[in-house]
Order: C-alpha cells, then sequence, then structure tokens
C-alpha cells in the first residue's frame, strides 16, 4: 500500500481552507465531489499529529467528516483513459489526451496528459481561464502562470503567440506532469517548483494568470501587481462568485481595475488590468 486515500464530507465554505491546509501537509490530488472532497497522502510522508491538528481547528466551527483508506499507487494512466473525456471551450480550443483522437473545427488543440494534477479544462475555473485568455491579445506578450498544475493555461498562452512563458507550481507532480504537458505540446519552457515567493520571477509580464484559491490569491496579490506590466491583464480564478467582492477589493487598492469577468457552476473569473 502506498497512500492514504482521504474522502471529506464538508460544508462548501470551509472546503478551500482545508484544502490550502491539507495541502501544505503533503496532500495531493484534491477531487471536489458534492459532498466535500477526495485527496491522497503519500504513506511514508503522513504526519498524523499535524492532520489532527488542523481537523481540531476547523472541527468546531464546521460539521467535517472523513473516511479514510489505504490504497495501492495507481496507474494514472490507465485511470484517465477509463474516466477522461476530451473537451472543447466554444470553439477556441479543444483539450484532449494523447489517446483521444484530434477534433477538426477548433482554433486550437491541447494536449494534456493529466495524471494527479489539476488542469484538464472539466472544472470550471480552468475552463472561464481559457475563455477569457481568448479574447486576449498574447501576440507577442510575457505571461506568468502562477499555479500551474498540468499547465493548461501556459500551453494555451504559448498557442495564443506569447513570446515566453513561465510556469511553477508548489507540487512536484505537477512540476512532472506539466514539463511532459510542455513537451506533448512543443511549448519552449520548463516548470518551475515552488511558490512566487520561492520561485522569485523577473517581471514586468504583460499577462499573469493565476487560479488558486482565495487565500493564496489574497496573500500573493501584491506581488501580482507588482510584475504586470503597465496595461497588462491579471486573470484570477480559483474562488466561489460569493468572494468576488473580497477579490475585487484587494485588487482595487493595488490599483488594478476590473475589465472583465465571468461566473460558471458558483465559480468566478476575475480580469484585471493596471492603469
Ligand atoms: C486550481 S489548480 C489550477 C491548475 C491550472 N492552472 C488550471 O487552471 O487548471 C491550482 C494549482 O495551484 C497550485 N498551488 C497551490 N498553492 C500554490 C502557491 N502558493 N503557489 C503556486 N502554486 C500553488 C496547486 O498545486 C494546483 O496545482
Amino acid at each position: 500500500m502506498d497512500y492514504r486515500e482521504f474522502k471529506f464530507t464538508c460544508s462548501e465554505d470551509f472546503r478551500e481552507i482545508l484544502i490550502a491546509e491539507l495541502s501544505e501537509i503533503g496532500f495531493d490530488a484534491f477531487l471536489e465531489t458534492d459532498e466535500g472532497f477526495e485527496c491522497y497522502s503519500p504513506l511514508d510522508s503522513f504526519d498524523r499529529e499535524a492532520f489532527e491538528e488542523i481537523l481540531n481547528r476547523y472541527q468546531s466551527h464546521a460539521s467535517i467528516s472523513f473516511s479514510e483508506n489505504l490504497t495501492k499507487k495507481v496507474n494514472w494512466n490507465e485511470e484517465w483513459e477509463k474516466n477522461y473525456d476530451p473537451i472543447a471551450v466554444g470553439d477556441l480550443v479543444f483539450v484532449r489526451a494523447s489517446f483521444h483522437e484530434p477534433r477538426p473545427g477548433f482554433k486550437y488543440q491541447i494536449v494534456i496528459n493529466p495524471k494527479m494534477s489539476f488542469g484538464t479544462g472539466h472544472h470550471a475555473t480552468t475552463f472561464q481561464i481559457l475563455k477569457l485568455q481568448g479574447k486576449i491579445d498574447h501576440q507577442s506578450k510575457r505571461v506568468l502562470d502562477v499555479g500551474s498544475g498540468t499547465g493548461i493555461l501556459a500551453i494555451m498562452a504559448h498557442l495564443l503567440g506569447a513570446s515566453s512563458v513561465e510556469a511553477f507550481d508548489i507540487d512536484d507532480w505537477c512540476v512532472d506532469n506539466g514539463n511532459e504537458n510542455f513537451q506533448l505540446n512543443e511549448v519552449p519552457a520548463t516548470m518551475g517548483l515552488g511558490s512566487i515567493r520561492d520561485v522569485n520571477p523577473k517581471g514586468p509580464f504583460d499577462i499573469i494568470l493565476a487560479n488558486i484559491n482565495k487565500n493564496v490569491l489574497l496573500d500573493e496579490m501584491e506581488i501580482y501587481s507588482r510584475l504586470l506590466a503597465p496595461h497588462g491583464y491579471l486573470l484570477l480564478s480559483g474562488f466561489y462568485t460569493h468572494d468576488i467582492a473580497d477579490i475585487q477589493s484587494a485588487c482595487e487598492k493595488l490599483g488594478l481595475e476590473l475589465v472583465n469577468q465571468s461566473e460558471k457552476d458558483n465559480w468566478a473569473a476575475l480580469v484585471f488590468t493596471k492603469s
């Protein structure tokens, strides 16, 4: 047995923060469900004390329950071949795995072998950012993708004509998978490991993409704003529609103006510009 698999039942308000905290102690492969979310922790790095400390902090505010199972390392390729359908974002892009046939009628095709990383285009956050990217001129633009997951948004930026893409993620599964996806899509970039503070990218960037979660976005917003070139675009997602006001107000305090927005399945995506 290689992993502990957890299935959480938890109210919507606490999902994001719990996921953020659990990811900090090595939990991985979060998948939202109707009742809450599922995730894994590698057996050799599972820290029961840290896990219980997090649960104790939230259990008095939120009714959280979970089940726990030991599970074998999964052959993710086989799992995805069984479960992963391609997805179309309008006629802009057809996102598929390498085992799907290409489909004509789209401006672009992205090949993603997602394994355990987030970013197939199926989730409303990724879907909306891809769509919003399609409305922004990427020709010869310098693009930063924060929390890249599979690398899907960075790949889209490259296809739309970006002159350079810089991408990183705190999760080493994503970095391995993202680099594999960059090769599949012939993106001349290497995904880095770490947060924006670890990677310390050298701006300015014409376009910054960050589909992460509310807490991380609020914490890192000042850095995004500093790295954004004048008249550049900041595309944000990973938060619910009821969090739009908090995100918008944090951006406006930094001189960023809301210029476009989208909502799908209670998830929001916002586009800001720096005047
Ligand atoms: C919602 S997924 C988005 C993936 C992809 N960009 C997309 O749009 O589908 C968020 C990603 O951010 C990563 N992440 C979480 N906190 C981060 C941080 N502080 N810095 C960089 N990446 C982070 C997670 O590992 C995860 O892969």
